[in-house]
């Protein structure tokens, strides 16, 4: 058996419970779960080449194919394109493809298939550069086309074809660790690396000198400036990126959640970096303590500014959800505002490329509450055009295209009566 044949078996099967049982790959604990840490870093990093690719790999085996095969068989032929696109020595590539078909009771008649098509993929490495650039599902292009215009979703759509590079937030000494971690200072203070290994073995990560954080998801504490010494409820604190920022910034800080496990992160991340938090599990919406001089509301949702990262969610979602989110948010806007004193300040945030998510919760919002009002973003090193109408950031992640992009994000700080 070759080496690679266990990471392409598990990478197989994350593609099938994406695509077929759609599942997020954050949710398939069992296929990574008994594989070691570098077959489950191979493993997850073809299944996320693969979801990004996989339409530009579906437009080259559309000639190659009479008609359109079983999904699994789909995935597998995928998997193949794409590694050798990327440079994967075709024969040790095709030779375990076969082997996946031929192991599956219901894909095994498609072996002999998938070894005559992926032969004809010498080429590949030279010809992929040349077809046309993936594009979101109908259910999400169509709504952000209609945001953002045509040539802002092509470049959204080159942008999360692209992926991410590795941002972290650092908060002191920060140029002296960027230097030390071979890693830009961005404007606005993240620290982004472009190769890296495993995260836990970088300069810093054991002493809890950072945290992984894109430079978006960073932002929105940042418009709360100086904290020093306010109460600051983090109502949707889980993994607890903005719970540490507050802590970080002098808060006092309490950080709620609605998922144990979530939590479980928290307290990890607030041990690891040294930083102080009150936690408590429990739904936002039944929670009734008051007194707050900050409350940070980064609300579910649809999380369609995280495709870059997290490939696999246009396959595994279909936008049904995103209603009940919008609902949701709105409540949580008006009961957050319910426990915050005279003056105090909501930061509302979503990781959502949808102003429904966003922009338009803001407006209504202002238009429910008399009296509450945003205050503008008044960081020097926030661009002019990514403040709104409303008064809310908006963030892409075809912004900043030289530097790496960033997660599409959106952001308002609004000030009680
Ligand atoms: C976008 S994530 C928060 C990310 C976090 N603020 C950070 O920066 O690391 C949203 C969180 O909201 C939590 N959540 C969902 N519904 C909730 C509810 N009704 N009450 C409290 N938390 C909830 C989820 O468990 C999830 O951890």
């Amino acid at each position: 058996m070759s080496d690679s044949l266990i990471p392409r078996r598990a990478a197989l099967n994350l593609l099938n419970a994406v695509t077929v049982d759609h599942r997020l790959l954050s949710e398939c604990t069992a296929i990574f779960d008994p594989l070691s840490p570098p077959d489950r870093a191979r493993a997850q990093r073809l299944a996320t080449s693969v979801l990004r690719a996989a339409s530009r790999a579906d437009r080259w085996l559309k000639p190659h194919l009479k008609k359109r095969p079983p999904v699994q068989v789909q995935n597998a032929l995928r998997l193949g394109v794409v590694e050798i696109a990327e440079g994967a020595a075709p024969h040790g590539v095709v030779n375990d493809i076969v082997t996946l078909l031929a192991d599956g009771k219901r894909t095994a008649n498609f072996a002999a298939l998938a070894n005559a098509v992926l032969r004809k993929g010498a080429d590949l490495p030279q010809q992929w550069g040349k077809l046309a650039l993936p594009q979101l599902p109908d259910w999400l292009r169509e709504p952000l086309r209609e945001a953002w215009g045509n040539s802002a979703i092509n470049a959204i759509e080159r942008a999360h074809f692209r992926g991410a590079p590795l941002d972290l937030t650092i908060p002191r000494d920060t140029a002296d660790w960027a230097a030390r971690l071979g890693g830009l200072v961005l404007p606005t203070g993240s620290v982004r690396l472009d190769g890296h290994g495993m995260v836990s073995t970088l300069p810093g990560f054991a002493e809890g000198a950072w945290w992984v954080q894109d430079a978006a998801a960073a932002l929105p504490v940042r418009l709360l400036g100086d904290l020093r010494g306010q109460r600051a409820l983090d109502i949707c604190a889980a993994p607890g990126g903005k719970t540490m920022q507050l802590a970080s910034a002098g808060a006092e800080v309490t950080a709620l959640d609605l998922s144990a496990n979530r939590l479980q992160r928290v307290a990890e991340n607030l041990a690891r970096t040294n930083l102080n938090a009150t936690i408590v599990q429990g739904d936002a919406l039944e929670f009734t303590t008051t007194g707050w001089d900050v409350i940070v509301l980064d609300a579910p949702c649809s999380a369609t500014g995280t495709i870059r990262r997290h490939p696999d969610l246009p396959f595994a979602r279909d936008g049904a959800e995103i209603g009940s989110l919008i609902a949701l948010q709105a409540q949580m806007i008006d009961h957050a505002l319910r426990l915050l004193n005279p003056g105090g300040r909501l930061l509302f945030c979503t990781c959502s490329l949808l102003p429904d998510e966003g922009e338009v919760q803001v407006e209504e919002a202002l238009a429910r509450h008399p009296g509450l009002r945003v205050i503008p973003p008044e960081l020097p090193e926030i661009e002019a055009d990514w403040i709104s109408p409303e008064g809310g950031v908006r963030l892409r992640p075809d912004y900043w295209p030289s530097l790496g992009g960033m997660d599409g994000f959106y952001m308002a700080v609004l000030c009680a009566p």
